[in-house]
């Protein structure tokens, strides 16, 4: 049995194509860098070379169909009809309480497009790939998967906010949390790693991309992750503000006479490492400018490794300690000089990396310098393969 997977990311799609009978991926990849210069499409069949177009790639439905079309390539693809894949899986960033993934239908798609204001880079690029799957592959089973699920577990004093109660219960305003496939996936890896269970394991997963969380996990379960109500809170991202102090939203609002609307635009789309760069929201614009010495690109960085150092701080005295610390998605696998400057000077937390050990990109390896207390490690994520399983669970 086939299944496809996509994953529509802020400024990425991913997708692969699994045969489940033995987990075998026939087919990866990914267009990266969407509505920036430099897009690409990077397409990997399962033991050939990769296909790389570069090309410009202006949004998510674009880049939807050139995931789509890769598979049945003449030269490249991995399958003659999409009458081969049995079913779709699809990563949903914000599911709301949906406590684990369901199977498309209409009911489905409203409740997505009903919270798409409440991720707005994510839940409508999902839902164009729902629409294009449907296009291709009329009557087949598609589920979504939902990034929200795994922090449905988090206590109530960490998903509360402490505004009105009637309030939030009236409009279900809670943290929801975003990353969960990827959290959960990196830290049950970890385990495996460490050799010991998950739940005996306190874990601080890092998924370090353009959209960036951090996850506490203790007995197993999401005890608090940085995201909230929406994917706009906690970590500076590539264009989003993450955690400001919410007074700002109205000051801004009144003195630049913006609606509700443009406020949101501008905290989701032009902040964050592109805000205060004036340059890029990737990372890697961002370190090359930084190595030119642009002072407003090393403003831009600093200021995202010290969020993600008091994220790591705070979740550590959360969970009374640390065992395992994970880095994961594009910057936290890709970039040594992230990871070293997060963990620079976190001993007292029992957090030292090995600078040898750490120069690795894309590939799973601890990084715990000799005598360090936590174990440090690099866990490239696989939300599509969780999404898949899943899938499959639900047929
Ligand atoms: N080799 C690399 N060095 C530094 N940063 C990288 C590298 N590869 C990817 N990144 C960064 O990762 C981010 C994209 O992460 P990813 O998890 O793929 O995105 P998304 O949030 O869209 O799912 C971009 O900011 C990109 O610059
Ligand atoms: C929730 C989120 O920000 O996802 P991504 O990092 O894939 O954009
Ligand atoms: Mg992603």
């Amino acid at each position: 049995m086939k299944i496809l997977v996509l994953n529509c990311g802020s400024s990425s799609v991913k997708y692969q194509l699994f045969d489940m009978q033995r987990e075998e991926v026939m087919a990866r990849g990914l267009v990266e860098r969407i509505g920036i210069t430099g897009s690409m499409l990077t397409h990997r069949p399962a033991g050939r070379e990769k296909l790389v177009r570069e090309t410009e790639i202006p949004d998510h439905k674009v880049a939807i169909r050139l995931c789509l079309e890769a598979l049945t390539d003449s030269q490249w693809g991995v399958i003659k009809d999409y009458k081969e894949i049995s079913a779709v899986g699809h990563r949903i960033v914000h599911g709301g309480t949906f406590p684990s993934a369901v199977l498309v239908n209409d009911s489905t798609k409203k409740a997505i497009a009903e919270l798409e204001a409440l991720a707005p880079l994510h839940n409508g690029p999902a839902l164009r790939g729902i629409e294009a799957c449907e296009a291709i592959l009329p009557g087949t089973p598609q589920v979504t998967v939902f990034d929200t699920a795994f922090h449905q577990s988090m206590p109530d004093y960490a998903y509360t906010y402490s505004l009105p109660y009637e309030l939030c219960k009236k409009y279900l305003i809670r943290r929801y949390g975003a990353h969960g496939t990827s959290h959960h996936y990196v830290a049950l890896r970890a385990a495996e790693l460490v050799g010991k269970p998950l739940n005996e394991l306190k874990v601080i997963t890092c998924h370090l991309g353009n959209g960036s969380s951090i996850t506490a996990i203790k007995n197993g379960k999401s005890w608090d992750t940085s995201m909230g109500f929406t994917p706009l809170a906690g970590l500076t991202m590539g264009t989003r503000c993450g955690d400001i102090d919410p007074a700002i939203v109205t000051f801004l609002m009144e003195k630049e006479g913006l609606t509700p609307g443009e406020m949101d635009e501008l905290m989701n789309r032009r902040s964050g490492v592109l805000g205060v760069s004036g340059l890029s929201s990737d990372f890697r614009d961002i370190e090359a400018a930084m190595d030119e010495g642009n002072e407003r690109a090393r403003l831009a960085w600093d200021i995202f490794v010290h969020t993600a150092k008091k994220y790591i701080g705070a979740y550590t005295a959360v969970l009374n300690g640390l065992d395992v610390l994970v880095f994961t998605a594009g910057l936290g696998e890709n970039s040594p000089r992230a990871r070293e400057a997060i963990c620079r000077d976190m001993d007292y937390l029992g957090i030292k990396i090995d600078a040898a050990k750490n120069q690795v990109r894309g590939q799973e390896r601890e990084i715990t310098a000799p005598g360090a207390r936590v174990r440090t490690f690099v866990i490239p994520t696989n939300e599509e393969l969780m999404i898949a399983r899943e899938t499959l669970a639900l047929l």
